[in-house]
């Protein structure tokens, strides 16, 4: 059963960070850019000033304390980056934002003047942390922005935007970085998308900004990651941009100059969430009553596929035969794979769907076993 939300009111403010830029449609996504780190006043300094010139970007970002994985890599230039990030939006009339993982983070930042706060993805995992973030934000008025926790728990990430909602912050977005997995893919985080989308289906008020560089860990990849975040309706994007990237301090290779990063948003299509046209919503309301008489099949084929499997454990537990048949549903697997890619269905599709069934024909099993009184119960 999910958890009531203790959600007071979140109130829309992204959108209007729209007015300060030249690009101010109202679909167009909202790029907050800047380093990786503040590192020296000039570099923080200049690539603000390039990032304002190109008149696509609306907020800028820097982190000032850095949570590093190992001691004895740089951890952050400190309060002064402050100043420094202060000096940048005199110079460009932009807002600031900055990473906090402590009350005196909060507290410098604070009275620095800081715009936009945002809590990591190293600091939304530990809920002592967020707490003593919300406290230190108790009366506050500013937006805060939250990253994903590092592991793919949607709980906790609710959980972080709850806690500052207890607190009375009502400017919330969340950022989706992408998780921190064990096997190594092509991304430095798993994007795992399908976390981004239930929480969008959970607090559907709650705006999604996507931080292409942190999933990517790679300039190269950034472009394909932004196009399918704007395709998944999120709301911004925050991109790192540095005037020498591959002389950043730190997160040297996801680091783009505000040149390359201007091109990269050039080549974004931005698509409406939905149309006006008739013929399109006529079109869309006749394609999707075939799925939705498609999807009656399904679950009516599911349906009947389970009570079969129900009628084999009953037989299996009258002549004491085990539940599990390794050789049968490896048979199962490589014929039905076989016949989803003869019909365009991908392997990885087919494999995990079929996992998901065979699971839950297990549990039914399971049940008729065992005479399970509660039928749901995952025993
Ligand atoms: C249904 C059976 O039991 C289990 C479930 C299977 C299935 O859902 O297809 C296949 C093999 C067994 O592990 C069976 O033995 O046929």
């Amino acid at each position: 059963m999910k958890k009531e939300l203790q959600l007071e009111s979140i109130k829309k403010w992204l959108p209007a960070l729209r007015k300060t830029s030249e690009v101010t449609q109202s679909n167009h996504p909202i790029i907050i850019s800047g380093p990786c780190s503040a590192e020296t006043e000039s570099q923080t300094i200049t690539t603000c000033k390039q990032l304002a010139a190109t008149g696509k970007v609306h907020a800028l970002r820097a982190g000032i304390w850095k949570p590093r994985t190992r001691p004895g890599q740089f951890e952050g230039v400190g309060d002064i980056g402050l100043e420094w990030m202060v000096n940048a939006r005199k110079e460009t009339g932009l807002p600031i934002t900055t990473e906090v993982a402590t009350a005196a983070h909060v507290e410098a930042s604070l009275k620095a003047g800081v715009d936009i706060l945002w809590i990591g993805a190293r600091t939304t995992v530990n809920p002592f942390s967020v707490q003593e973030i919300a406290d230190s934000l108790k009366g506050v008025d500013i937006p805060v922005m939250v990253k994903n926790p590092v592991n793919p728990d949607l709980e906790l990430w609710i959980g972080a935007v709850e806690r500052l909602s207890k607190a009375g912050i009502t400017k919330m977005a969340a950022i989706h970085r992408g998780f921190s997995s064990f096997e190594k893919g092509p991304f430095r985080n798993a994007p795992m998308w399908e976390l981004a989308i239930d929480l969008k289906t959970r607090i559907p008020e709650l705006d999604i900004i996507c931080d292409p560089s942190h999933i990517t860990g790679a300039r190269d990849l950034i472009s394909f990651v932004s196009q399918k975040a704007l395709d998944l309706d999120m709301v911004g994007l925050m991109i790192e941009s540095h005037i020498t990237p591959d002389a950043a301090w730190s997160d040297a290779k996801q680091q783009v100059t505000p040149t390359a990063l201007s091109k990269i948003l050039d080549a974004l299509i931005v698509r409406t969430a939905s149309s006006d046209s008739k013929s399109f919503k006529d079109t869309l309301v006749a394609l999707r009553e075939q799925i939705d008489q498609l999807d009656d099949d399904i679950m009516h084929k599911l349906s009947a596929r389970m009570k079969i499997s129900e009628k084999i454990g009953q037989y299996k537990k009258e002549n004491g035969v085990t539940i599990l048949q390794v050789n049968r549903w490896e048979e199962i697997i490589n014929t039905r794979v076989a016949m989803g890619l003869a019909m365009g269905i991908s392997e990885d599709f087919s494999k995990e769907f079929l996992k998901l069934v065979h699971q839950e024909s297990i549990q039914i099993q399971t049940n008729v076993m065992n005479d399970a009184l509660d039928k749901h119960a995952n025993v």
